[in-house]
């Protein structure tokens, strides 16, 4: 598999905390990545920096997508947002606030679709109608505002806005915490087919190694602002090397 992200180096300090501390990683394309850790340990600065949502002190990010690879850091302001809002899709924990809420369900689909040049309205509908039927919130609520909707479905409304487009890599921040445990498997389970049937990379942040095991290719374990152990999942999983692993593992999954 060829590589669609590569991070080099990257460093991030707040005050005397070291919430980055040299950082290196790749993403293949179509591969499922999931960083994993405690409260605390530098899992949403990595995603957050990746996106290029908030710049590293050090460090370099290349994205080999689209027509040339190109450092994320060489970007301007405009570049990076039109990266952003073609090429790759941001999942957040708390769906309320990156939706618009005041804009129909079908509005907020159709909203990405337009920003990526999208102008006939009745395509824009059908396509909105198609991704409210695939995340299980059913067409008949095109016109609905999101207002009343319930965490699980704001989530698969998110979850429709983002891929409507077909991005290349998207970055998931504990996309399923906060959700009823009853419809966290629900949520997680969509994002599984969908990201297989889109075969889009993805980077997911999560403290549930459930979530880990049932999603990912590769998983990489930050302590401290470090990746402490990377590989393949199961072998992270199931056989883990470092003494913070173990701790993990045993503390979270049953033996
Ligand atoms: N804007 C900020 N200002 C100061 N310190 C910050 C800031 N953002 C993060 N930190 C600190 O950097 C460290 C890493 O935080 P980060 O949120 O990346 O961890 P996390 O693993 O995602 O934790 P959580 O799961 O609780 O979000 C923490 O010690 C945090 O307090």
């Amino acid at each position: 598999m060829s590589i669609l992200l590569q991070a080099t180096g990257l460093n991030k300090r707040f005050q005397s905390i070291d919430a980055l501390d040299d950082v290196s990683l790749t993403v293949s394309r179509r591969e499922i990545l999931a960083v994993v850790g405690e409260s605390g340990s530098g899992k949403s600065t990595l995603l957050a920096t990746l996106a290029g949502l908030q710049t590293a002190d050090s460090g370099r990010i290349t994205y080999y997508g689209g027509d040339r690879p190109r450092d994320i850091g060489d970007m301007d302001e405009m570049q990076l947002r039109r990266l952003q809002r073609t090429q790759w899709g941001f999942i957040h924990q708390n769906a309320r606030a990156a939706l618009r809420l005041d804009v129909s369900a079908g509005g907020n689909i159709g909203e990405r679709l337009m920003m990526n040049g999208a102008r006939n309205y009745g395509d824009i509908r059908e396509t909105a109608a198609r991704w409210l039927d695939e995340v299980e919130i059913g067409r008949e609520r095109i016109d609905e505002m999101p207002l009343n909707f319930s965490g699980g479905m704001l989530q698969r409304l998110q979850i429709a806005a983002t891929l409507v487009t077909s991005p290349e890599l998207v970055f998931m921040d504990e996309p399923t915490t906060g959700l009823d445990v009853s419809v966290q498997a629900r949520v997680l389970d969509l994002i599984r087919n969908l990201v297989h049937k889109l075969d889009v990379a993805t980077i997911i942040v999560t403290h549930d190694l459930g979530v880990a095991r049932l999603l990912a290719d590769r998983t990489v374990v930050m302590q401290g602002g470090a990746i402490v152990e990377h590989g393949l999942t199961d072998q992270v999983l199931d056989d883990p090397q470092h003494p913070y692993t173990q701790l993990l593992v045993s503390s979270v999954l049953p033996s």
